[in-house]
């Protein structure tokens, strides 16, 4: 039976190997170092996928992929039908957060957000009843206040030195952010001995890093 698991590089992917190994799944490769995109690990039928992030949540929905490892902020802006969320791994941990211009007075009435993260915006002004057009961007949202295109941004927030950076403050907190397991639905029924196998091992690797 083949198995598919789903990732990105970078964070996720640097995060999520230890916790694998953990549960004894290992590439038999460097992916890092690598351009290919499909990896055998050292488990016979299961194998790693390298995507774009805002991809995993497709791959898995249409079962694509059996598995994958996405941010909550990602996972907020795809439909979640078809897909499980059946496990917190508490890596690339974040916020998703509204900010403007340091000092500069919150604006009354319409504003524009400039945002990767439309759908969690849309839904967070309503929230507050504020009336807000959102503008999509792909990236740099911290310079749509310093170039006027937007009076604030929703973008992600760890340390909070890219908006320091750019002379930006942090101002709400809309969701916090951290890394979950998803699966496809059917894949869970289809397959459910060796996923839920691999849950229950990702769960203990999590607890037990967590302990330390
Ligand atoms: N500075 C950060 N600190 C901690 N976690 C973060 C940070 N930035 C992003 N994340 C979380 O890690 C996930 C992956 O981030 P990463 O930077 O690797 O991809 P991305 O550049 O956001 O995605 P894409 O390549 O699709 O544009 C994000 O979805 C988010 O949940
Ligand atoms: O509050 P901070 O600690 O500065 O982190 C926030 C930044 O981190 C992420 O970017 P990343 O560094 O991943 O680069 P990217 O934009 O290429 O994803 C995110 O898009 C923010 O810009």
């Amino acid at each position: 039976m083949q198995i598919t698991i789903a990732l990105t590089k970078g964070r996720i992917l640097k995060e999520t190997l230890p916790l694998l190994a953990a549960a004894g799944l290992e590439p038999q490769e460097d992916i890092a170092k690598s351009r290919k995109l499909i990896f055998p690990t050292n488990q016979e039928g299961v194998r790693l996928l390298i995507l774009r992030g805002s991809d995993v949540p497709t791959y898995v929905q249409h079962g694509a992929a059996d598995l994958g490892v996405a941010g909550k902020d990602t996972l907020l802006e795809h439909p979640s039908d078809g897909i499980y969320e059946p496990l917190d791994l508490g890596i690339a941990r974040c916020r998703l957060m509204t900010a403007g211009i340091s000092g500069a007075p919150l604006r009354p009435g319409r504003i524009r957000v400039a945002t990767k993260f439309v759908q969690s915006a849309r839904r967070y002004y309503a929230a507050q009843g504020r009336q807000a057009d959102i503008i999509k961007l792909y990236g740099a949202m911290e310079l749509a206040p310093l170039m006027q295109l937007a009076d604030e941004i929703v973008d992600i927030v760890d340390t909070g030195n890219t908006l320091r950076a750019n002379g930006l403050e942090a101002r709400d907190t809309i969701a916090h952010i951290s890394s979950r397991l998803i699966v496809n639905k059917a894949s869970m029924k289809m397959k459910y001995s060796p996923i839920n196998a691999l849950i229950e091992k990702l769960a203990v690797a999590v607890s037990e890093r967590d302990a330390n």
